[in-house]
This record gives C-alpha cells, structure tokens and sequence, in this order.
C-alpha cells in the first residue's frame, strides 16, 4: 500500500538537508546574536531565515498544513496542535552551539497527524547525520538502522542532560540536586551535546542510556520522539507516565511550556540485573 506521507518525508529530508547547508554557510559569517526569554535564550537571524525557508517550501507543495516553529511561536503565532497534518519545526536545535561553533547543531522537522507523529527528521548538519524516523518503520541515521542501547543497569549507563536557559538561583540549585543524585547512583558519565534533538538520537544511536531534561519545548523534541521510539526507547514524563502524547503536541494543545523528562531504556527490560556488582564483566557493545 502506497505510505500517504512518504512524499511529506521526503521533502522534509530535502528541505533539512538544505536547512544544514545555510547554517554551515553562516558559520563562515558573522552570527547576530539576539535573545529571548533571557540573555542566555539565544537566536539568530540564522534560526528564522531557516524557519521560513522549510515552511515556505512546505506551503508551495502542501497548502493545506498547519505549522508549529519555533521562531514563529516566538514573533507572536499560536502553539496549538490539531488533528491537521502539522510540521512541527525547531530550525536550529543548539542556537547556543551554533553561536559558538561548538559542533553539535540539528535541524529538527516533526510531522504530526491527527496529534500522532508519523515521520522525524533530525539533521545534525555539522556531523552530516541525517537521522529519520517513519512511525511502524524503524530509525535510521544516514540509512543504517538504529536501536537503543541493551543496557539495563543503570549502575553501567551514560545519562544525558541539559540544564536549558533559566539562571535563576533556585532553579540552578535544582538542576545541580538532580545532577547530583544522578552522578551518585552511580552512573558511568553524565553528557550533553547543547541540543535535545541530537542528545535523544544519540540515545537512539545506543550510546547514551537515557536523557532527561525539563522544561523543553514540544518543537525541541517532536521529531527525536518519534526516532527514539523507532529505535525501541520509551519516552515518560518526571512521573513515569508515557510521554508520547505530549512529545506529539500534547504541551502544545495547551501551548504551555512543557515540563517533561525523555527518558529512555529499552522497551522491554527484565530485572536480570546481577547482584553482585563487583565482580561482574562490564559488557559494553
Ligand atoms: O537551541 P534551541 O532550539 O533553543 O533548543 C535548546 C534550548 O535552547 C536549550 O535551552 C535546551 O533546552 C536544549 O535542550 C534545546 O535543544
Ligand atoms: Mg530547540
Ligand atoms: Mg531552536
């Protein structure tokens, strides 16, 4: 049967992969740096000419979407999902990074229909890795498939993290209790690459166990969900409860910020964990 959105998906590769072409070229120019909600909340020109570029292109072949992007919420448009086929658009996932040429910039194109996501693209345009995701059809970075990691300890497991744009105080001391018991559990190293889409498909690449964040945004993570569920991960909120329905929009619906912790272990995980950790062999794939 002929996939209905397959033609959808394949203009959101083009338009990501043509999205990393003008971040690579104003990378060799001077950035204008301009904030947001904060002097850390960063954006640039940059960020809202690739915006317009991947939803004018998308409006000339599929007139009848909706869109959610990030730099148009910002200027004033709605951040609500229906049941409309939508894109849901971060043009620059790590602004920060991109600010510093630090190396770890995606574009991130969701597609959500009927508040169900059905395809992810995340172009980590500084890499050259175009990871995908179709919903029922596995996870991809350049064509080869991904799977999560098989660990199941916890004790033997890399955890991601970001600590977002609010400097205040009291929420510093917060994200740094968090770090802290995390670290003292303990866990074989802490990460972050400066960008919630690329931090979730390195956990659908298997090399970082599980990525938690709170406070990201619905077009931060829209399309990484998709491709860490592909890749047999799990997405839940800070209570443990399935949070595909708010990766897919749900926060959006109530255009709220969303508070909401990706984290990822294997779909199915046994408790064959062996007791006695000193001794064990650290398999690692
Ligand atoms: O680079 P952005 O699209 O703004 O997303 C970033 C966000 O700015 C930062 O605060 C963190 O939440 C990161 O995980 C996001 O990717
Ligand atoms: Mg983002
Ligand atoms: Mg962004």
């Amino acid at each position: 049967m002929a996939d209905l959105w397959q033609n959808a998906m394949d203009h959101a590769v083009a338009a990501a992969r043509r999205a990393g072409q003008v971040v690579r070229e104003a990378l060799l120019d001077d950035r204008k740096v301009m904030t947001k909600s904060s002097s850390v909340d960063l954006v640039t020109q940059t960020d809202q000419k690739v915006e317009q570029l991947i939803i004018q292109s998308v409006k000339e072949k599929f007139p009848t979407h909706r869109f959610i992007g990030e730099e148009s919420v910002a200027a004033g448009e709605p951040c609500i999902l229906t049941d409309d086929p939508t894109w849901i658009v971060d043009p620059i996932d790590g602004t920060t990074n991109f600010v510093h040429a630090f190396p770890f910039v995606a574009v991130s194109i969701g597609f959500s229909v009927n508040k169900q996501m059905e395809f992810g693209v995340v172009f980590s345009c500084l890499e050259d890795k175009m990871f995908t995701a179709r919903r029922g059809s596995g996870a991809f970075c350049n064509g080869e498939p991904l799977q999560v990691s098989g660990q199941k300890d916890i004790q033997r497991s890399i955890i991601a993290t970001e600590f977002g744009s609010n400097r205040d105080p009291e929420v510093v001391d917060k994200m740094f209790s968090s770090l802290r018991n995390v670290l003292c559990i303990p866990v074989h190293g802490m990460r972050g690459a400066g960008t919630a889409a690329i931090n979730m498909c390195l956990v659908a690449s298997g090399c970082v166990e599980a990525y938690y964040e709170i406070g990201m945004h619905v077009w931060d993570l829209a399309a990484s969900s998709l491709i860490v569920s592909e890749a047999g991960g799990v997405l839940m909120d800070v209570e443990g409860k399935d949070a595909r329905a708010s990766a897919d929009g749900g926060d959006a619906r109530r255009g709220a910020k969303s508070v909401r912790c990706a984290c990822v272990f294997r779909r199915s995980g046994r408790s064959d964990v062996p007791t006695d950790r000193r001794s064990q062999q650290q398999n690692h794939r």
